[in-house]
């Protein structure tokens, strides 16, 4: 599938260009046949106009009796055949040859990028109306999609069984109908009444059904659902008078609700769920005493060569412990680890819990590649600069990761540790657990893409060449729930980054382990 990485969706446009070309071709094939029949109609008209005016001493001239014969016969036989030609036949097989040689997204991808729309919408809250006419939060787009692009996001949310996102994309459909529209007003009508009726509002759905009778008095379909929404409004009137009320209020679903419920982010007792939105949104701030104690500074780390480019450090958080080095990866540097992943990339997998097995899940929508050091210098040397930056040993660290997220991408809420519970956990792995994540921007995004850990209320933003690093582990080796973290989805650009993550063996004279469990130190 492209539609997991950006890297992978820039082939589109060549095929698209390609296709436009074809097009071109099989267009100005049929407007030459057209045009070679408008001549001939119009040579034939002329003859037939002058036979007209005087038809005997016309047929008297031997020449204008043979050429009469001839246009009937030869002539006709011969337009005939042209009309008849299949001028599409070369231009169609264009198209098959093309799907063995260019790169097309595939159905599954056209459900990937419907569903990367939802969610953006959800995680950032986007009215439909606002998504519908290019406005992505907040930021105003020249885009306006059209009733059939609205319909088609509407038909996809309705597989999906997402009854509240078809009501509101059909109803986009709707507002965008013309004249000369490819989809029909009954066509939308019927995933409206139908998912209105799903929604709880049957009234609804049944008013819009004899809308869609009207249109469509013999739609089969629309009055099976009619009879059956005209019985449950009966129940559901029955057991309402047993109860004593009228029963004219059936259950109301008021989709502009949950945009005008704002939560407030100042609640320390918001779900995960809100928090992670609200991180992702750039509303959330660690509180005030937390950020009371941060600082910026410039080390070398004891390392000679740090002495001559030290280090920007930007602290994030102190417990657990997270700091951003800005300028730590170069732009050439980025490039060729971009070059060297790129044929390597592959859809991300995790880990299933029970199973220990690798698959691929809705949670993580990116491709990734892993570099070893021996596969170029440059490789080598960012993995030293690491060591050169954490002071911890490589020893035992994985090799270098590098992601590519496409429009939507993103990786839920997770630990980069291994739990007790987990079957197949780095227990086993004989570096021990992921004591530390670095995190590597390898780009700026224009828009989205935060990594963020919403139980601190932290979120940070992708800055090319910059790197994060946290401990995932505390001192005692037990893992730190809070470092719970998530790539928020990308609204606009193309975001690269890079991890190593670091074990626990080699690092015990380097951070040696509290005494005490869970008692930290400073680090
Ligand atoms: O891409 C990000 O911002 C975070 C990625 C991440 O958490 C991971 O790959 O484990
Ligand atoms: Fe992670």
């Amino acid at each position: 599938e492209v539609f997991t990485a950006l890297s992978d969706m820039e082939g589109l446009l060549e095929t698209e260009s390609v296709l436009i070309n074809n097009l071109e071709g099989y267009i100005s094939a049929q407007e030459d046949r057209l045009e070679y029949l408008r001549k001939k109609m119009s040579e034939y008209q002329r003859e037939h106009e002058t036979a007209g005016k005087d038809v005997s001493s016309y047929l008297l001239n031997p020449i204008n009796a043979y050429l009469l014969t001839k246009r009937l016969t030869t002539d006709w036989k011969e337009v005939e055949q042209i009309m008849t030609d299949d001028v599409g036949y070369q231009f169609t097989q264009n198209v098959s040859n093309f799907r063995n040689i260019l790169k097309f997204p595939t159905d599954e991808d056209l459900a990937g990028a419907a569903n990367a729309l939802i969610r953006l919408q959800d995680t950032y809250g986007m009215k439909t109306e606002d998504v519908a006419r290019g406005k992505l939060h907040g930021v105003q787009f020249p885009i306006e999609m059209s009733s059939e692009d609205c319909f088609e996001i509407g038909r996809q949310t309705y597989i999906n069984h997402d009854f509240r996102h078809t009501i509101q994309w059909m109803n986009e459909a709707l507002k965008r109908l013309e004249n000369d529209s490819i989809i029909q007003r009954s066509d939308v009508l019927e995933y409206l009444a139908f998912s209105t009726f799903k929604e709880g509002n049957v009234h609804e759905a049944l008013d819009m059904t004899n809308e869609l009778l009207e249109l469509a008095p013999n739609h089969q379909r629309a009055r099976g659902n009619k009879y059956y929404y005209e019985r449950e409004l009966q129940k559901y009137n029955q057991k309402s008078q047993l109860r004593g009320d009228d029963g004219s209020d059936d259950v109301i679903i008021d989709d502009s609700l949950e945009f005008h419920h704002i939560s407030n982010p100042n609640n320390y007792d918001l779900p995960e769920r809100k928090l992670y939105e609200l991180a992702c949104r750039g509303e959330l701030r660690p509180a005030e005493n937390v950020l009371a104690q941060l600082n910026c500074r410039y080390t070398d780390n004891n390392v000679p060569f740090l002495k001559i480019a030290p280090l920007k450090i930007e602290q994030i958080y102190l417990d657990p412990y997270i700091v951003i080095y800005h300028d730590v990866m170069s732009d050439s540097e980025i490039e060729t680890i971009k070059s060297l992943a790129r044929p390597k990339m592959r859809r991300a997998t995790v880990q299933n819990h029970k199973t220990g097995e690798l698959e691929t899940a809705q949670y993580r929508i990116s491709k990734s590649a892993w570099l070893k050091e021996e596969d170029h210098d440059v490789v080598k040397t960012v993995v030293q600069r690491i060591k050169d930056m954490t002071g911890l040993s490589m020893e035992t660290a994985e090799e270098l990761q590098i992601a590519n997220y496409g429009i939507g991408g993103h990786y839920e809420p997770h630990y980069d540790f291994a739990r007790k519970e987990e079957t197949n956990a780095f227990k086993n792995h004989e570096g021990g657990n992921r004591i530390a994540t670095v995190l590597f921007y390898m780009t700026d995004v224009e828009l989205g893409g935060a990594t963020v850990f919403p139980a601190l209320r932290t979120a940070l933003w992708p800055k090319k060449g910059a790197a994060a690093f946290w401990f995932n582990l505390r001192r005692s080796g037990q893992g730190d729930y809070k470092t719970r973290h998530a790539a928020c989805p990308v609204i606009v650009g193309n975001k690269w980054v890079s991890n190593k993550w670091i074990h626990e063996r080699g690092q015990e004279f380097i951070r040696p382990c509290a005494l005490e469990p869970d008692h930290d130190m400073e680090f």
